[in-house]
């Protein structure tokens, strides 16, 4: 393949196991009508997306939306099928059915792709003689995007020095970042990212996050995919929850959680039989254990209110929301493609 004609990193994966392995080559660059139309302000649409391998359902009607100007966090446990529906996106993987559009154009479309979507889906397949900024400048030059904007990059992911340096010496969390540098080259309205935390040590995660929520302030769409909530907690303003193929939840953050958790108040008390009594009389479910009270179906402050008018001593009120974790595990729970701990396969 000439240089001119890779796509740096959306085109490093075959899976041997397939036996349908897109043909990237005429996936990516078949002569059909092309847009360079700019798509800032573009939004991914996947549009009831299916995919089989073999007699594994991956994709089983996919659809959401990723709007610009947010953080999407696309996350679901493994085998969930992100990756399929991120290779899609990216015209790598061919879907049975249904469409996936970036700025209303199929990927395959795009004249000069990363100029408008940044992705990164693996590991860079580096050349580890070369160094990181000759890695991009070949990238830049089979883009046709000017050579300045290499060093703007390696200053925004953290390798202005180490850019110099040959990439076979570079950390999992180096070729992270240099991966996203290539992502970014083409300044692109879209922005998709596959695991970016992977390999990445505290302050990496750090300067992830701020990354990311810099994107999102540039009014870029980006999709972030993580099997972990956690790491996109405080950076992602909307989630798209998936497991065996389909979409679980699809929301802002804050709905999501107060959706699907229960909101509980724990009280302390030294009378529980009576603040039970009491809060149970008022409609709430409370039961006791200890001197400690746990309270749902009414908040904290009706449950002070309670207790003071009926004079029953209490010496703490703690009202604990769900956190994104709890929402996840309780919308995941059974969707996993394998159980841990038991070795029984999964509903699949
Ligand atoms: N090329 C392939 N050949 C065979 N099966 C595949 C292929 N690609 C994906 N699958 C299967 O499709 C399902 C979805 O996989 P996918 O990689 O999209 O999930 P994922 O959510 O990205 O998981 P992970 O977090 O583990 O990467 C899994 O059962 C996976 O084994």
């Amino acid at each position: 393949m000439p240089a001119d004609r890779c796509q740096p990193g959306v085109n490093r994966r075959h899976r041997a196991d397939t036996g349908r392995a897109v043909d990237l080559h005429s996936t990516l660059f078949a002569p059909r009508p092309r847009t360079d139309e700019h798509v800032s302000g573009a939004s991914i649409e996947v549009i009831e997306l299916r995919k089989r391998f073999g007699s594994t359902v991956a994709l089983d009607g996919m659809s959401f939306t990723v709007a610009p100007g947010k953080v999407t966090g696309f996350v679901g446990p493994n085998g969930a099928g992100k990756s399929t529906t991120i290779r899609a996106i990216l015209g790598l993987d061919a879907p049975d059915a249904g469409r996936a559009l970036i700025g209303g154009a199929a990927y395959r479309r795009l004249r000069h792709p990363l100029r408008h979507v940044g992705a990164l889906v693996d590991d860079a397949a580096l050349q580890p003689g070369r160094t990181g900024r000759n890695h991009l400048l070949w990238i830049a030059r089979s883009q046709k995007i000017e050579a300045g904007r290499v060093d703007a990059v390696l200053e925004q992911v953290g390798l202005t020095s180490a850019g110099r340096r040959k990439a076979g010496g570079y950390s999992l969390g180096m070729r992270q970042r240099l991966g996203i540098g290539a992502a970014l080259l083409g300044d692109p309205a879209v922005v998709i990212l596959d695991e970016p935390f992977n390999g990445m040590d505290p302050e990496g995660i750090i300067w992830m996050r701020g990354l990311l929520r810099t994107l999102a302030q540039e009014k870029r769409s980006v999709l972030v995919s993580s099997h972990l909530m956690g790491e996109l907690q405080g950076t992602a303003d909307h989630v798209v929850v998936v497991g065996r193929g389909r979409v679980l939840a699809d929301a802002s953050i804050d709905d999501l959680v107060a959706r699907v958790s229960r909101d509980q108040v724990l009280l302390r008390t030294s009378a529980p039989d009576q603040a039970v009594r009491l809060l149970g009389q008022a409609g709430a479910a409370a039961a006791g254990s200890g001197d400690i009270v746990t309270v749902t179906g009414i908040g904290a402050q009706r449950v002070v209110e309670l207790l003071a008018a009926a004079g029953v001593a209490f010496s703490e009120v703690t009202a604990q929301r769900g956190t994104l974790e709890d929402v996840y595990l309780q919308l995941t729970s059974g969707e996993v493609e394998f159980r841990s701990g038991d070795g029984r396969e999964g509903r699949r």
